[in-house]
């Protein structure tokens, strides 16, 4: 398992060794044992998701679940690629505002890890992209809440991306009343 620091200490990029043979490749695409050995000791997950973007240039985000049920999350591409952002949503904290984005794909079997207090999105750059990601909490849609994906100046690469309807008329960063403190997680 590879481990890379990023930027934004508290997010880390998560990749795990493929064995390779004849047939083709096996990796452990979770091991809670192996990155506790290395240092890495995540939440509990206890659900996990997968979405399916039949278009390249689908952009789903920037999302977030408010606390007591905030979700960190564990992000892989199971087939095709994308850009993956999160951005730092925790009050006081020093780096406030700032994104970090990294290119998740099955070739590259790169994983983010998003801790509870960032907004998440993704923009696909293939047809018929498969995200599959754990996370710390269960769903709870009266929780659930999404930043405009173009109020944050992070350079998806798109201009004209296909949205949901929630994502069309999400918020601004810069109107948005974050529901998270810094240290709080
Ligand atoms: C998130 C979620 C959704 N749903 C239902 C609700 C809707 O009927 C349908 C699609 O939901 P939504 O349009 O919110 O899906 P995405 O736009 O992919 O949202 C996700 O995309 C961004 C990138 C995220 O990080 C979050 O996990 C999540 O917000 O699935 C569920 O049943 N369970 C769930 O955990």
């Amino acid at each position: 398992m590879q481990i890379e620091r990023t930027a934004i200490s508290e997010v880390l990029i998560l990749t795990p060794a493929r064995r390779g043979d004849e047939r083709g490749f096996f990796a452990e695409s979770w091991n809670r044992k192996t990155l506790r050995e290395a240092g890495v000791d995540l939440p509990e997950f206890v659900q996990d998701n997968h979405s399916l973007s039949r278009q390249a240039g689908t952009l789903r985000g920037l999302h977030y679940q408010a606390p007591p049920h905030a979700q960190g999350k564990l992000v892989r591409c199971g087939r095709g690629s994308l850009f993956d952002v999160v951005v730092d949503a925790r009050r006081s904290s020093p780096t406030y505002g700032q994104w970090i984005g990294v290119e998740l794909s099955f070739e590259n079997g790169r994983q983010i890890w998003v801790p509870a207090g960032f907004l998440h999105g993704f923009v696909t750059r293939e047809p018929d992209t498969e995200v599959i990601y754990k996370c710390t909490d269960y769903y709870d849609r009266a929780s659930e809440g999404a930043v405009r994906w173009n109020s944050t100046g992070i350079d998806w690469g798109v201009s004209d991306p296909l949205l949901s309807d929630k994502d069309r008329v999400a918020t601004s960063f810069a109107d948005w009343q974050s529901p998270f403190a810094y240290g709080e997680f």
